[in-house]
């Protein structure tokens, strides 16, 4: 087990760049999301920047005692040849400098490469470097088939082998769980506790939902620039550069979505720049200009199994005219049966809308999941990935081990549209889900109704300000299922389930960092406040979701103790 200090605070010195996992979950309130994502706020002093140095040839193949990684600090734009050891959160690699250990992270570094980073960042005891370039390729190699792949911040492991990617994710999900979860090596017995991540069999056209954002600005990779920059034909309409805010990689194609989406896209593409149409990308700085995003979702007709698309415009004003001539050329796609329009007049840049309207067809789309039909309206969430969405309820339903007499109780946290709980639900007494999204609410009520379960209540609330009372409106259930986004579970959540003992938790996790942390409270308490753990880690089950992603899902299983 990792050490522990007597303020319950994890010794994490071999892990930097997981410091700040630590910090956040004592602080009880589960609100951020950049989870031992090393992301530096400060950068060197002046003195510091001053440019590049000397050049430091090192290799990483000896991890040093933290002690000489605390004597050793690159200077920022100093030059390293560096080896990547490994991934970590966000897929970034970790890489230490020779002889120190010093960890510096690189993104786009995989498993094995050997490059030339440039310090950009440090921050307490890690650091992050920019690749210049590749001396060696890392292990695993492939040719990745995107176009896109080497500058577009949705896949960024492309082009390791997938075989390698799952492997990564794995020890990722093992790392975090032995020195956030502060469960030892024999805890975690691969066969018994940690089980092999589940692969996905599907590594491409997965996705059943993209955004796509309209830019004034096109963002073009280094080696594209020709110093064009401004006017009509840097207009773009694809995904956020890495780190940008404002500009936009111009996306024809993409892998991971349908190929009726990416005809849709490739329509729209041909013609929305048109002078005659009169439309105008929307420009976050200036606030001025009409389409903000295109969002495409990919569903199934419920009795043929054929394709069905949803197409949203969201845009900064209503004015259908405007769209006309796009929904004439799409709506002639045999699939698109819903073109919707989400108005949204803020400056903010999402893409959920004050109004919506219906410019075409239905209003939603379905989705079939473990032999249910969901109806899926614009901004509802569902999972992502509806191919491996039927591995991971699979597993959740093994896990919750339902003994099928109809007795048993499920109380269904974070229930978004009430999908894992209406799977469910025909086996158990009652099903009760909560959730935050009112609109999820109504979709899990009507979803509910359309498969004619009527043994599930939807309660809209928001988990992270439950008061004492929580519990007084559902009997004690015999099994919970907790599916909280990113942030993980509010403290006064971990609390509450330590005080209810419900005989299983089925702990469904999107961050392994925040699940690392709340499983280490579920079941070795919270020392810092004098709580004590009652539960036990019986299984845990990474699965890939996503492939080519940093994205790691888990399913984790806990019995009281
Ligand atoms: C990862 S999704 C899971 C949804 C659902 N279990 C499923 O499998 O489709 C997390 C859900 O938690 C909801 N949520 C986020 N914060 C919440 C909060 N503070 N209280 C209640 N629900 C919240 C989100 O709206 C989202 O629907």
């Amino acid at each position: 087990m990792a050490t522990v200090n007597y303020c319950g605070f994890r010794c994490l010195k071999s892990r930097p760049w997981l410091q700040n996992v630590r910090s956040y979950s004592s602080s009880s309130v589960a609100a951020s999301c950049s989870l031992n994502s090393p992301h530096p706020s400060s950068s060197f002093d002046d003195s510091e920047a001053q440019g590049p140095t000397t050049t430091a040839t090192t290799t990483s193949t000896s991890p040093a005692t933290p002690d000489r990684s605390q004597s050793f600090f690159p200077k920022r734009g100093q030059t390293l040849e560096l080896v990547c050891e490994t991934l970590a959160f966000k897929g970034k690699g970790v890489c230490k400098v020779a002889d120190t250990g010093f960890v510096l992270m690189c993104d786009r570094a995989l498993p094995g490469e050997r490059f030339l980073g440039r310090v950009t960042r440090k921050k307490g005891s890690y650091g992050e470097v920019q690749k210049i370039n590749t001396i060696s390729p890392h292990w695993d190699f492939v040719d990745a088939p995107c176009e896109y792949a080497s500058h577009c911040g949705g896949c960024k492991t492309q082009n390791l082998l997938y075989e390698a990617q799952v492997k990564a994710k794995e020890q990722q999900v093992h790392e975090l769980m032995t020195h956030v979860g502060r469960f030892s090596n024999e805890d975690l017995d691969f066969s018994m506790v940690m089980k092999p991540i589940v692969s996905c069999d599907i590594q491409f056209h997965y996705r059943n939902k993209m955004e796509f954002s309209f830019s004034t600005k096109q963002w073009l990779p280094r080696d594209a620039m020709k110093g064009e920059q401004g006017g009509e034909n840097s207009f773009a309409l694809g995904l956020h550069a890495p780190g940008f805010f404002d500009k936009v990689l111009n996306v024809e194609k993409c892998l991971l979505q349908s190929e009726a989406a990416n005809m849709v896209l490739e329509v729209i593409q041909n013609c929305w720049r048109d002078p005659p149409l009169g439309l105008s990308p929307y420009d976050v700085r200036a606030h001025t200009g009409f389409l903000k995003h295109l969002m495409l979702r990919t569903g199934r007709d419920a009795k043929t199994g054929s394709q069905e698309l949803m197409v949203n415009f969201v845009t900064s004003s209503y004015k259908p005219e405007l769209l006309e001539p796009l929904i004439g050329k799409i709506s002639a796609i045999p699939e698109v049966i819903s073109i919707i329009n989400n108005v949204n007049t803020s400056v903010g840049n999402t893409s959920v809308g004050e109004e919506e309207y219906t410019l075409h067809g239905k209003s939603t789309i379905t989705e079939i999941l473990r032999g249910l039909t969901f109806q899926i309206s614009a901004n509802s969430f569902f999972q992502t990935n509806t191919h491996q969405a039927e591995v991971l309820y699979k597993l959740i339903e093994d896990c919750a081990g339902i003994r099928g007499d109809g007795s048993e109780i499920v109380l269904d946290l974070f229930c978004g549209t009430g999908t894992i709980g209406l799977t469910l639900a025909r086996r158990v007494k009652h099903i009760y889900g909560y959730e935050v999204v009112p609109q999820a609410i109504t979709d899990a009520r009507r979803n509910a109704e359309l498969n004619g379960i009527h043994n599930a209540t939807f309660v809209q609330g928001d988990l992270n300000k439950i008061g004492q009372d929580f519990g007084d409106e559902f009997p004690k259930p015999d099994i919970v299922i907790s599916d909280p986004n990113r942030p993980g579970m509010h403290m006064k959540l971990i609390k509450f389930l330590l005080k209810l003992r419900a005989p299983r938790i089925i702990y469904v996790s999107c961050n392994p960092a925040t699940c690392a942390r709340d499983l280490d409270y579920l079941c070795h308490g919270v020392a810092e406040q004098n709580i004590e753990g009652c539960y036990q880690l019986k299984r845990l089950h990474p699965v890939d979701m996503f492939p080519h992603t940093p994205h790691i899902e888990c399913v984790c299983l806990l019995e009281l103790a």
